[in-house]
Order: structure tokens, then sequence, then C-alpha cells
């Protein structure tokens, strides 16, 4: 397992820090508001589990899972709905968790789709994101860590499912997943 590991980019420590801050941006800015964060399944839930830890306000959790990656390290572009929300979304402020925004369509996709729903507010809030990768223009609300065109790995993110429960945000070596990106 380590020796699947090129670098660890982000710290266990770091991430910690940044999620703290995170967590006191979003309580400040929702105070009073009927808050659901929308958790994004699976790469989500890690961030999630530590964010919501750090949010001080009352809230809703509830889960979406989409999935566009498949086995491999490169976007089908498709995004399917595999699971959807339990809860009716009309009188609240949705607030989006995901790991990761790298081609940005799986957002969009989501952003669009909770849109129509007719909530009273949507943002968007990621522990990663991924700019020169951008396929589609789309707007992040909270960002924990602006990252260069690495594929990575854990704390939620994974390679073919392997991986997510390291504790580091980590460079995946090429060779594992024989360099095609
Ligand atoms: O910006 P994009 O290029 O759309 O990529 C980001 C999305 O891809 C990953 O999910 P994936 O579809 O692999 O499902 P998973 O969360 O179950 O790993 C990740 O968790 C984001 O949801
Ligand atoms: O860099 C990544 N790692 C894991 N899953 C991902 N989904 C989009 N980008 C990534
Ligand atoms: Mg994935």
């Amino acid at each position: 397992m380590q020796d699947d590991i090129a670098e660890v980019l982000v710290s266990a420590a770091e991430i910690k820090k940044r999620v703290k801050e995170m967590g006191a941006a979003i309580s400040r800015d929702y105070a009073g508001k009927d808050l659901l964060v929308v958790g994004i399944l699976k790469g989500a839930i890690i961030f999630l589990a530590d964010l919501v830890r750090e949010i001080t306000i009352p809230l809703q959790l509830d889960f979406m899972a989409v999935s566009s990656y498949g086995a491999g390290t490169t976007t089908s572009g498709a995004v399917r709905i595999l699971k959807d929300l339990e809860v009716p979304v009309e009188d609240k402020h949705l607030l989006i968790v995901e790991d990761i925004v790298d081609t940005g369509l799986t957002l969009k996709y989501l952003l669009e789709n909770l849109k129509a729903r007719k909530p009273l507010s949507v943002r968007s809030c990621t522990i990663l994101d991924k700019p020169e990768r951008r396929l589609v223009d789309v707007h992040v609300d909270y960002s924990g860590f602006s990252i260069p065109d690495y594929f990575v790995v854990g704390y939620g993110l994974d390679y073919a499912q392997k991986y997510r429960h390291l504790p580091d945000i980590c460079v995946l070596k090429p060779e594992v997943y024989n360099g095609q990106r």
C-alpha cells in the first residue's frame, strides 16, 4: 500500500486545520438559516464527517450518490444518480459537500439538478479543487486546497475503490494506474 504512494500532497494535520476554518466560515454564513448538508457519496464521506463536526449551527444531513469515473482515472462525462436525497428541499439552504472538483462535470450536474428542485439556495463545498483540469465553468463557494494536476487518493478519494481510508491526501505512483490519465 505505502509502495503505491509517490508523495503526501496534503497531510492529515494540514487537512484538520483547514477543515476547522471551513466549518467556522460555514457556521458564520448560515447562522439562523435552515441548512441541509448534501454529502456526495462515496468520495465525500471522510471530509463530510470531519466538516460537520466543525459546524456549530443546527443542520440536517442527507446524501446523494453519483458516479462518472467507474474504475478508471478519467471521467466518462456522463453523471448518473445512484442514490437520491430522501428529504424535500424547498424550505432548505443546500450545501453540496464534495471531496474534489476536477473537470467540474459532477458538480455542474449536481448544481443544475438541485437548483431545479427550488431550494432556498444552493452552494458548493469541496476539500480539493483541481482548476487546471476544468472542462466546464462551475462555481465553488468553499474550497479547502487548490492542487496541481495529480491523480490523488486518500481522505475519501479512491483509485478503483481503493485507498479511501488513507488519512493523508496522497499522489499515486503513475505505474499503479499504468500512467493512463
Ligand atoms: O469534477 P469531476 O471530474 O466530475 O470529478 C469529481 C467527482 O469524481 C469523483 O467521484 P466518482 O464519480 O469517482 O465517485 P466516488 O465519489 O464514489 O469515487 C469525486 O468524488 C467527485 O464526485
Ligand atoms: O484525483 C482524483 N482522485 C480520485 N478521484 C478523483 N475524481 C476526480 N479526480 C480525482
Ligand atoms: Mg471516485
